[in-house]
């Protein structure tokens, strides 16, 4: 592997947007560089079960004109944190702040916002417009120009005027999804709120609406909180991520920072395919790195984080963690293939349409895996072969 110096400084913080440096907790929040519209101080909600933390600890921010995802696996907490934020269940601790407002107390009706959640639940026995100009007649606007609104809005969304008669049952489930984004959006409020809106979409149609809703969010100038399983969708469409894990928000940052820099393996996991390969730290050096011997006896070098449990220290467990695309894999020795290249063999290679995904086996019962562009030179099953990876690349956190 390449030696190269990147050494990660002790000040910084974990929840910053910017690739800064790791640093261990306490964390600091994030500070948007405009001024906040949706401010989260330390918001917590007692789950269903005795002792059970539906929501532990988040807490964020978003400026004007930002969309921010919550990312995390079922049962994160990501739909409680939405309820919460639209008023529709209250909070055990915490404050949740609308354009400077305190919301506490305030009914989910009284509150600046538009909800889109996983199912559409629009109302069967109105019209397409009728649904689109329902938040508006709440509201108390004259029909002749809730009705004007309600069909610009449809038709910002591509829903053409000719659907506003149709009952919401006559449509596909996109469309309808199209429905419920001109019903959330058509009032103008301060803040969206999504709570999965694109899960129950695939394909085409999933991609068209998550390019309509970046484009629109510019568009309408919305401010967004959006809640997603989705990894790939999260990094692609937002501003910044929050990464939720088991209630706990344990990463704030801007997508790519997220990505290349997760403060942790769990992170790692949940912004991307990665490798987690455990072992016990040999050397911590500024300019060679973290020198470890993984469990399968392989010696290895990464860059040491100071993540929430501190920085690796030598004698001390933890875990290496590599993105598959940043594995090199060639059909030569490792003498060949350059310094601190490892011995490997192949044990499987798969089409993955962009790329091809191989398994690979190292030392004594390790196994790692490696994406590659196909119409590359690459081993044959089981024939010899050898990996590397740039030092930046790997990450050695503290377990
Ligand atoms: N109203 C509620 N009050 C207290 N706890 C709740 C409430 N609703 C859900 N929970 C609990 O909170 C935890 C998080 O659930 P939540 O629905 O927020 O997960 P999620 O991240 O949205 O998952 P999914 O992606 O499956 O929707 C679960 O353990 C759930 O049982």
């Amino acid at each position: 592997m390449a030696r190269r110096l990147v050494s990660f400084g002790t000040e910084g913080t974990i929840f910053s947007r910017d690739s800064a440096p790791r640093t261990a907790q306490p964390p600091t929040p994030a500070t948007p560089a405009r001024l906040p519209l949706l401010v989260i101080e330390g918001l917590r909600k007692s789950g269903q079960t005795e002792g059970a933390q539906a929501l532990a600890w988040l807490e964020l921010q978003i400026a004007k004109g930002e969309l921010v995802s919550l990312l995390g696996p079922a049962g994160a907490g990501k739909s409680v944190a939405i309820d919460l934020v639209a008023g529709f269940l209250e909070p055990d601790a915490g404050r949740i702040l609308i354009k400077g407002e305190k919301q506490a107390r305030l009914p989910a009706w009284k509150r600046d916002i538009g909800l889109v959640a996983a199912e559409p639940d629009l109302f069967p026995e109105l019209t397409v417009l009728g649904n689109a100009a329902f938040p508006l007649e709440a509201r108390g606007m004259a029909r002749g120009e809730r009705e004007d609104r309600a069909a610009a809005m449809l038709e910002r969304w591509g829903l053409p005027p000719a659907l506003g008669s149709a009952r919401p049952g006559s449509l596909p489930l996109a469309r309808r999804m199209r429905v419920a984004f001109a019903r959330g959006t058509v009032h103008e409020p301060a803040l969206l709120l999504l709570d999965d809106p694109l899960r129950m979409l695939d394909g085409e149609e999933r991609d068209a609406l998550a390019a309509d809703l970046r484009r629109l969010q510019g568009e309408l100038g919305l401010t967004v909180l959006h809640a997603t399983r989705d990894a790939g969708l999260a990094l692609g469409l937002s501003d910044a991520v929050a990464v939720l894990d088991a209630g706990r928000m344990r990463q704030l940052g801007r997508p790519q920072a997220l990505y290349d820099d997760p403060a942790d393996p769990v992170v790692a996991a949940l912004t991307g395919p990665c490798n987690r390969l455990p072992g016990t730290v040999l050397s911590v050096d500024d300019e060679e790195g973290c020198h470890v011997r993984l469990d399968c006896g392989v010696e290895a070098l990464g860059t040491p984080v100071l993540g929430p449990q501190g920085a690796p220290v030598p004698g001390g467990r933890c875990t290496l963690v590599i993105r598959p695309e940043r594995v090199a894999v060639a059909p030569l020795s490792p003498e060949e293939m350059g310094e601190d290249a490892v011995p490997a063999r192949l044990i499987e290679m798969r089409f993955a349409g962009d790329h091809l995904r191989l398994r690979l086996a190292i030392g004594e019962g390790g196994e790692l895996v490696a994406h590659r562009s196909p119409g590359l030179i690459l081993p044959e099953p089981g024939a010899q072969a050898s990996i590397a990876w740039d030092l930046a690349a790997a990450r050695v956190h503290r377990d």
